[in-house]
């Protein structure tokens, strides 16, 4: 999110405001699954140990890229912006080299820093278990057995997942600006289920179907659109969707299970996490403030 552009904080924070930031990283997530489907599956990067001799590093290969590469990125300040969570865990990355943007405080520190709320290590493991060999011909028959495809593109292949994780990880932890948003809209809603916790209540307020089934049919038109193909006059190339991960484009029944099993939940999740810390260290005149204002 720009959080510069000048916009104030209840721009920032209103619901339609972040609700187009999730839309557009729709955009960016389907671009960068169909970069990672140009390359089989390599199983290799994704093995603790596989490149023990090669690397001095006691993880996988896809760690180590994700490990440098965000080295790199927290020394340009990457992760002091509140919608960046690092995979490598922060005490591990340099520190900044150059200072801090002065950025408006728009999430309860309390709850957007405490462990919980970062899912980032359900993300590495259902990206690597369930997404990557869904979106690459992860098996294919050879001297007939069935063996993992593996084209060798280790550096390809580890790069355009690790631009996918963080993708992921934005969108998914963007549910704590929705919280945000959420409770700030009727905090009065929200307070008895945190102060006796009620992770399920929690849940029942923040979810919003109508929302989940639009987004789920505008995914699948999206990446029928953006993994279609175009003659050279521009015109459009009927593809039966069964047929555009054979012609490795991309699968559109694992983007939208992605997203129906893994991206939706996980951001609630996230969304359920953070409002059980909402009130850490808010005084009790502030709570009993915001009850006053409970529709009677
Ligand atoms: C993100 C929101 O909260 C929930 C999570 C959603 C998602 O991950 O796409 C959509 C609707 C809600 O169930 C929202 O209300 O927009």
């Amino acid at each position: 999110m720009n959080f510069t552009s000048g916009a104030d904080v209840s721009e920032l924070l209103s619901l339609d405001h972040i609700r187009n930031q999730l839309i557009r990283l729709e955009d960016t997530i389907i671009f960068l699954l169909i970069e990672r489907a140009q390359f089989a599956y390599n199983e290799k990067i994704y093995l603790a140990g596989a490149f023990k001799d090669e690397l001095n590093f006691s993880g996988s290969w896809l760690e180590w890229f994700l490990f440098e590469i965000e080295s790199f990125h927290a020394k340009a300040r990457r992760y002091t912006s509140p919608d960046e969570h690092a995979f490598t865990p922060l005490e591990q990355l340099p520190q900044p080299i150059i200072k801090p943007q002065s950025l408006p405080s728009l999430l309860h520190q309390p709850a957007a820093k405490h462990p919980s709320v970062n899912v980032n290590h359900r993300i590495l493991e259902f990206y690597i278990q369930q997404i990557v060999p869904g979106i690459t011909s992860a098996t294919k028959i050879a001297k007939g057995k069935a063996v993992l495809e593996d084209d060798g593109n280790y550096g390809s292949a580890a790069t355009r997942d690790v631009e996918v994780l963080q993708a992921l990880s934005r969108r998914i932890h963007f549910g704590m600006f929705v919280s945000e948003s959420k409770f700030l809209l009727a905090p009065h809603d929200f307070i008895p289920h945190i102060l006796d916790p009620n992770p399920d209540k929690l849940a029942g307020l923040i979810t919003k179907p109508a929302v989940e089934a639009k987004l789920l049919i505008r995914l699948a038109n999206k990446a029928r659109v953006y993994g279609g193909e175009m003659d050279a006059d521009g015109k459009v190339v009927e593809v039966a969707d069964e047929e555009m991960a054979a012609r490795g484009k991309i699968d559109l029944a694992t983007i939208v299970s992605m997203y129906k099993d893994w991206v939706i939940p996980l951001t609630k999740d996230v969304e359920v996490d953070y409002l059980l810390h909402r009130l850490d260290g808010v005084p009790q005149s502030q709570i009993d403030e915001w009850m006053k204002g409970r529709k009677e």
